[in-house]
Parts: structure tokens; C-alpha cells; sequence
């Protein structure tokens, strides 16, 4: 069997090149993982995520929860059979999601009830709860159960909530059960407050963790808060463990994390904008919905060997989409998800060859595009 192990292989100024080594295989970092909420990256196979170079998948307590059931997903064998993903998949605790989906929702020290956003069933979870969740999937890393401070937050709003959440952190590791291979990652909360932040990185480092995320961004501060916040706090958690930051993002936000610390990354963008005809590429983002698409035969991307950019034309996936066909989404959705992994394997290559400031000085150059 494997033991759960970070491995940092080089630095390039703050940005690391890393592996981790899981019970369900290997994870080059910085990496990106696609978001699989509902036991599937929506609209693709498993097999082509896995080819796009996708090595690890995220999954969502809440939502697997409320359907089909964590325990009818464990007597089906647990996550990875029942979505034929062998890889590592990440799921996220829980909390969060009640606090953005569902209705009817009360916080108390114990921890949430709620009412699902698909059927109104009423529904608990709780640190403990949680980790029981998370077992019963057969996640390779948990999230621990905390609150996602909403933003803005008054200092003293965001101190009584990252205090229970570092409470809550406490007890997801007395309940999470230890398995070779398998990690439990703690939260770090604290909204934009560097003594907060501070606050909460010292109580995760008492609970000794094999890895940690930088929780309550990306819930609408904008870039350059976002930003700021993470030049003091991301060095605040343990160099030599992943450092993982929730819900991001764009691709220049992931250059900028990356550059601030960063390894891991998890964002609904590159699959709800390929729905939603949006493309990410080398030379900016394209909607195309748009008319001016309707005769132009070049790929997508000159730069991409996915399917979408080697085998059509910009004009056949306007069609696609004008169209309303579901192979227009397919096609977007797997385009952006390999943008997203060359973006990744990109910024790993150079962080290799202490050359991200160039590189992150070209991504910038590209995206103004022009002419795309
Ligand atoms: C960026 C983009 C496109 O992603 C969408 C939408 C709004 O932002 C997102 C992504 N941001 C995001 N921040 C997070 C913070 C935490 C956190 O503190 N704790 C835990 N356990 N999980 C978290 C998950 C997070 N996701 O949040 C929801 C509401 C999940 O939809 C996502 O904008
Ligand atoms: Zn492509």
C-alpha cells in the first residue's frame, strides 16, 4: 500500500513543482481537478477526463448526500466504482454547499439542518456526520466540515465563524478514520484578516494535518483581494504539505495562485462555460454563440490537440451550439478541460525550469489576443 506523502520536487519563487502520492495514484502539482458534483464531470466520459490528463476528480458531500445516498453509493462499492474513476477524488465536506444551495438551512454549534434544494427532505450534517459521508464514498482525500465565511464579513463575524469552524476541524479528525494512502485536509478560514488567518493556521497546525486548503475566497471578493489575502496567508500552512485553494478559478487566477503557493485547484468554470458555449484558449476566451463564428473553419485553438480543436471548426461548433446540440456542449466542455490541464502542466514545466515569471509574463501577452 501507499502512504499519503507530498513530495516537493523544485521552487521558482513561491510557485512549487510537487507530487502526492495516494492510494489511488500519483498527483503532479500545481494540478487542476475537475468538478464530478454529482458522481460525473457532466457530459463527459471518464476515460477522456482521464486523457485531457486529469489525475484527480472532486466530488460533493452535499450533493451526494441528498441523491442517490452515501450509503447506497457505499454498498455499491463506493465512489470510484459506481463513476468508474480509479484515480483520487477529493470530495468536499459539505458545509459550504448547504450554506450557497439549499433552503432553510440552521447553524448551530453541532452543526447544520437543512432542507434539500431538490425535493425539500429534511437532512443534518455535522463534523461527524461528514466524515462518515466521506468514508462511506471512499474519498482519497476529506475535507474537513467547517462554515465558509461569507463576504464581506465584519472581523468579529469572521473570528465567531472561523473559531467554530477550527472547533468543527477538531473534531472532523477525532471522527475521520485513518487509512493508508487516504488524507484528511484541514480548512483554513479567517475571510481577509491576516491575524484571523494567522488564528486559524495555528489551531490546523496542532491537529498536524497531511495537507490544507485556504477556504472562504472565491466567494466573491474579486481577483485582486483574493489575491491579497493570499500573499500573507497562504505561507502561513506548512511548506511541506499540499496547499489547496477552494473554488478557483479563472485561468489568470490560477497563474497568480500558483505564483502565491499554491498546488491544488478546483473550479465549476471550464465545464458550466463549455455548457454555456464559452471557450477558454491560448489567445483569450470565445463565446460561440456568436454570428461572427458562422464561417470561419479554423479550430478552436491552434494550439490544443483535443478533439474539439482537431477534428472540427469553429463554424461547425457555432452550428453545434446554435443548434442547441448536446455534442456542442461535449465538445466545449472537453476543449476547456484540456486548456485547463495544458494551462497546469504549462506552469509545472516551467516552475521546473525556473522560468514562471517568463511564463506567466507570456500567458498574460496571449490572453490580450486580439484577433482570436
Ligand atoms: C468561481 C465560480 C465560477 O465558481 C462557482 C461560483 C461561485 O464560487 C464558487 C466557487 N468558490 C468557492 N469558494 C469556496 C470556499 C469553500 C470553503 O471555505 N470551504 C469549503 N468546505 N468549500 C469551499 C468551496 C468553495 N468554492 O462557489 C460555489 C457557490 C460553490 O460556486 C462556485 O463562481
Ligand atoms: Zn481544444
Amino acid at each position: 500500500m501507499t502512504e499519503f506523502r507530498y513530495e516537493l520536487l523544485a521552487t521558482d519563487g513561491k510557485a512549487r513543482l510537487g507530487r502526492i502520492h495516494t492510494a489511488h495514484g500519483v498527483i503532479d502539482t500545481p494540478a487542476f481537478m475537475p468538478v464530478g458534483t454529482a458522481a460525473t464531470v457532466k457530459g463527459m466520459l471518464p476515460e477522456n477526463v482521464a486523457d485531457t490528463g486529469a489525475q484527480i476528480l472532486l466530488g460533493n458531500t452535499y450533493h451526494l448526500m441528498l441523491r442517490p445516498g452515501a450509503e447506497r453509493i457505499a454498498r455499491l462499492g463506493g465512489l470510484h466504482k459506481f463513476m468508474n474513476w480509479d484515480k483520487p477524488i477529493l470530495t468536499d465536506s459539505g458545509g459550504y454547499q448547504v450554506m450557497s444551495l439549499s433552503k432553510l438551512r440552521k447553524i448551530t454549534e453541532d452543526g447544520v439542518t437543512f432542507k434539500s434544494h431538490i425535493d425539500g427532505r429534511k437532512f443534518a450534517l455535522s463534523p461527524e456526520r461528514s466524515m462518515e459521508i466521506q468514508h462511506l464514498l471512499g474519498s482519497t482525500i476529506t475535507m474537513a466540515f467547517d462554515e465558509c465565511t461569507p463576504f464581506p464579513a465584519t472581523e468579529q463575524q469572521a473570528a465567531d465563524s472561523m473559531r467554530m469552524s477550527m472547533r468543527w476541524a477538531k473534531r472532523s479528525k477525532d471522527a475521520f478514520v485513518e487509512r493508508e494512502g487516504y488524507a484528511l485536509y484541514g480548512i483554513q478560514q479567517g475571510s481577509v484578516f491576516e491575524n484571523l488567518r494567522r488564528e486559524s493556521s495555528e489551531k490546523l497546525a496542532e491537529l498536524d494535518l497531511p495537507g490544507h486548503s485556504v477556504g472562504g475566497l472565491a466567494v466573491g471578493e474579486g481577483q485582486q483581494i483574493m489575491f491579497d489575502t493570499l500573499d500573507f496567508c497562504v505561507d502561513m500552512l506548512p511548506a511541506n504539505k499540499p496547499r489547496y485553494l477552494m473554488g478557483v478559478g479563472k485561468p489568470s487566477d490560477l497563474v497568480g495562485a500558483v505564483m502565491r503557493g499554491i498546488d491544488q485547484f478546483d473550479c465549476v468554470l471550464p465545464t458550466r462555460s463549455g455548457r454555456n458555449a464559452q471557450a477558454f484558449t491560448h489567445r483569450g476566451t470565445l463565446n460561440l454563440k456568436n454570428g461572427r463564428h458562422r464561417d470561419d473553419d479554423r479550430p478552436l485553438d491552434d494550439q490544443c490537440n483535443c478533439p474539439a480543436c482537431t477534428k472540427y471548426s469553429r463554424a461547425y461548433l457555432h452550428h453545434l451550439i446554435k443548434a442547441g446540440e448536446i455534442l456542442g456542449a461535449v465538445l466545449l466542455t472537453w476543449h476547456n478541460l484540456a486548456y485547463y490541464q495544458d494551462l497546469m502542466r504549462g506552469m509545472r514545466e516551467a516552475i521546473a525550469a525556473g522560468r514562471m515569471e517568463q511564463f506567466a509574463r507570456d500567458f498574460y501577452a496571449g490572453q490580450e489576443g486580439g484577433d482570436i
